[in-house]
């Protein structure tokens, strides 16, 4: 048997999952045998490992994602045994306009890819970290590039477009979008569970540390709120998402800020975390009584509403509203308030099926609304497997 490794840095998390194919499997479905994530990258982080039916939490206390990486690497080798790693996928973050499909990595791409890291300084500079430790650890597997951005690659001009002079388009000034990996995933398993849903338009939110939102119709995406970079769009854990651009004018000249600072306060220090002032964790600002951590919640929920709006004009109507991502899986509270005043939408849901853990249906008007767990390691598999052959 040979192994696939996938990894998955994001900006609080290192997910990671081990693959077995036999020989001869041609680009058939991967065989997932592991599966894990480094959480609360910080001060606190934890490994988690899911392997033969167990779960194992391993305590690391301080890690960033440089530490986490070296714990999945060393957790791995047991369970790869003699199975030696054939392929390795990486999620990257950002693709620029020159990729719209998964690509094997050489030094040259690698190049170009860092080139991309101001636009997402959150993830980029961990993706590339990952894929040359993962060129040194395993020097004779392929190493696969799976790129976020190469979903929204077929968004209509209109939806990948800034109104600037038309020559910063040209030179790569345009509204990306991200979570493609994700979006491809749920848009997938949403065709193939709901033949209902064929073609059908379908609002997904993508709810984690990193959000955003998408409207997809047959599996294309129309639409997303992140643009350029991946602060764009909703509020997120701590990035601001939309901004008046003229506060990035006020910041500059008012309080002296220069653009590393800007970045810093856009990425780092904003979102659920500034807002609260006490945390970027959906779950603690649900358990605060804070009247601070209250008013991040009420923003981001309606922020998320206002997007559902937005995207389902786009698509010409709504016929499935999907939640995933950390809190979109997780958080019913968030669930329940964003469809709440929805119903001119066609979007109702029953408040018990909403609530009960591994409910996946929980619509009980026109539109479908579901609760999908996302799987972008599955989609890093099998493009991995798809170029081993
Ligand atoms: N039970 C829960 N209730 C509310 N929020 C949750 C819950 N479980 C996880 N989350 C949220 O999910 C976020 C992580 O989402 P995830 O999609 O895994 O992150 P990343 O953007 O790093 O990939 C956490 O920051 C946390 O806010
Ligand atoms: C693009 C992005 O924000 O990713 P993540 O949610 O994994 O941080
Ligand atoms: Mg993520």
């Amino acid at each position: 048997m040979s192994a696939i490794l996938t990894l998955n840095a994001g900006s609080s998390s290192i997910k990671f999952s081990v693959y077995l194919r036999g020989e001869g499997d041609g680009g058939g479905e991967p065989e997932e045998v592991a599966v894990g994530q480094i959480d609360g990258l910080g001060p606190d982080a934890k490994l988690i490992l899911k392997h033969d039916g167990t779960k194992a939490v391993t305590d690391l206390g301080q890690a960033d994602h440089k530490a986490g990486l070296k714990a999945i690497l060393d957790a791995i080798q047991p369970i790869l045994g003699d199975n030696a790693v054939t392929g390795v996928g990486h999620r990257v973050v950002h693709g620029g306009t020159g990729h719209l499909a998964p690509a094997v990595l050489n030094d040259e791409i690698l190049t170009e890819l860092a080139g991309l890291e101001p636009l997402a300084p959150l993830h980029q500079p961990h993706n590339l970290a990952g894929i040359r430790a993962a060129m040194e650890a395993f020097p004779d597997a392929i190493q696969v590039g799976c790129f976020d951005t190469a979903f929204h690659r077929s968004h209509p001009f209109v939806n990948d477009t800034y109104a600037l002079p038309r020559k910063f388009f040209e030179e790569g000034v345009r509204r990306y979008g991200f979570h493609g990996l994700s979006y491809d995933y749920v848009s997938g398993y949403v065709e193939e569970t709901y033949p209902d849903l064929q073609d059908a338009r379908v609002v997904i939110a993508h709810l984690g540390n990193g959000a955003s939102m998408c409207c997809v119709k047959g599996r294309r995406s129309i639409a997303s709120s992140m643009g350029f970079s991946a602060v764009d769009g909703l509020p997120m854990g701590t990035r601001t998402g939309q901004i008046d651009p003229s506060v990035i004018l006020y910041l500059m000249d008012n309080h002296g800020m220069a653009s590393k600072d800007i970045s810093d306060l856009i990425y780092k220090q904003s979102g659920l975390l500034g807002m609260s002032g006490i945390s970027n964790d959906m779950r603690t600002l649900l358990e605060s009584d804070a009247e601070s951590a209250k008013e991040a919640v009420d923003y981001f929920v309606a922020r998320v509403k206002r997007e559902i709006g937005a995207l389902a004009a786009m698509g010409g109507g709504i016929d499935a509203l999907v939640f995933t991502g950390g809190i979109g899986e997780n958080a019913w509270q968030i669930r329940e308030r964003v469809c709440e005043g929805l119903e001119f939408l066609g979007v109702t849901i029953d408040a018990d099926a909403n609530q009960a853990r591994g409910t996946e249906s929980i619509g009980t008007g026109p539109v479908k609304v579901l609760v999908v767990q996302t799987d972008e390691e599955r989609v890093i598999a099998r493009a991995v497997a798809s170029h081993l052959g």
